[in-house]
């Protein structure tokens, strides 16, 4: 992985009217980095702003507040945006949660796979978009016999896997997986991560990976995000974070992965955290890599 930066989100923060007085801060002054060819991860509990992030990061949402650049592009600046669109559109691309919702009901598989090309003018490189849909219908390990069939005729996992055909034929350099797995049986569920991570090493692609199992993401990400509230707590590499958590709320969140040892789970600990400390934090770097939220006062130890 190179330390090339990708993209750069500095004091993102979103906010949303639900009415004229009433605002939610659905993500609070975050800031961070993606390197290129990192699998970065963010993790957090429902409603702590994850998939808010990930759709100001893919120009869906128009951030309150702060900045996120793409190689050398501020992507929230209007004209900046449209003179790099196309860049943009392609490059960047981002696979949902639901595949049952995000894929057109109506359309066959090959023409849902080739549809962006299609909107984008861009020429199938194998010539056809048929032979196109075949190639990515192979690469992520579904029969051609698929390309003529409706979503609702395939599984969960088999329409993730046309989900993720369908962002390749963009060639992208940037990927968003927003809860990929969520929805899937456990076995399908590591079929999909393991599809990512050979992605990730054919084609050297970034990802950025949203997904409540925290385990999937120790073994799939190289670094993770802790939100909670809005806010990113805690960051750092996967083995350092999983090792070393130093936030409450991510031993909070470690805590309650289950151990597969009968022993060492009657002695878990599960911890818990209601934001007590959060007024007054500071975002310090706690050992080389590793940032956390930590208050003013004592720096480099939980709050
Ligand atoms: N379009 C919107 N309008 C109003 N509020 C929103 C909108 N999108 C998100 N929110 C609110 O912002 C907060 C963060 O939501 P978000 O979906 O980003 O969290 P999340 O961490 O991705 O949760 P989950 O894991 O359940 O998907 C929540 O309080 C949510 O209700």
């Amino acid at each position: 992985m190179s330390k090339e930066v990708l993209l750069d989100v500095k004091h993102l923060t979103q906010q949303f009217h639900l009415t004229r007085k009433i605002k939610v801060k659905a993500v609070d002054d975050v800031s961070f980095q993606i390197h290129k060819g990192e699998i970065f991860g963010l993790v957090g509990e429902s409603g702590s702003g994850k998939s808010t992030v990930a759709r100001c990061l893919m120009n869906i949402y128009q951030p309150t507040k702060g900045e996120i650049w793409y190689k050398d592009v501020n992507i929230c600046d209007k004209k900046e945006f449209k003179k790099h669109k196309k860049m943009l559109q392609t490059r960047r691309q981002m696979i949902f949660q639901d595949s049952a919702s995000s894929l057109n009901q109506k359309m066959k598989v090959s023409d849902i796979i080739t549809e962006p090309m299609r909107i984008q003018h861009i020429t199938p490189p194998r010539g056809s978009f048929v032979k196109e849909a075949a190639f990515q219908m192979e690469y992520v390990g579904l029969e051609n016999s698929f390309l003529d069939r409706y979503p609702s005729e395939l599984s969960g996992g088999q329409r993730q896997r046309v989900a993720i055909a369908r962002s390749l034929c963009m060639e992208p350099e940037f990927l968003v997986a927003d809860e990929p797995i969520a929805s899937l049986d456990v076995s399908i569920q590591a079929q999909i991560v393991n599809l990512f991570r050979h992605l990730q090493e054919d084609h050297g692609f970034t990802f950025l990976f949203i997904a409540h199992d925290l385990a999937m993401v120790e073994y799939l990400c190289d670094r993770v995000g802790v939100m909670y509230h809005g806010k990113l707590v805690e960051l750092a590499p996967a083995e350092e974070l999983y090792s070393n958590p130093v936030h409450p709320y991510t031993k909070t969140l470690l805590s309650a992965i289950p151990v597969p040892d009968p022993i060492r789970e009657r002695k878990r600990v599960l911890q818990y955290y209601h934001g007590e400390g959060m007024e007054n934090s500071v975002w310090t770097e706690v050992s080389p890599g590793h940032f956390a939220m930590t208050q003013a006062d004592r720096k480099g130890c939980s709050i």
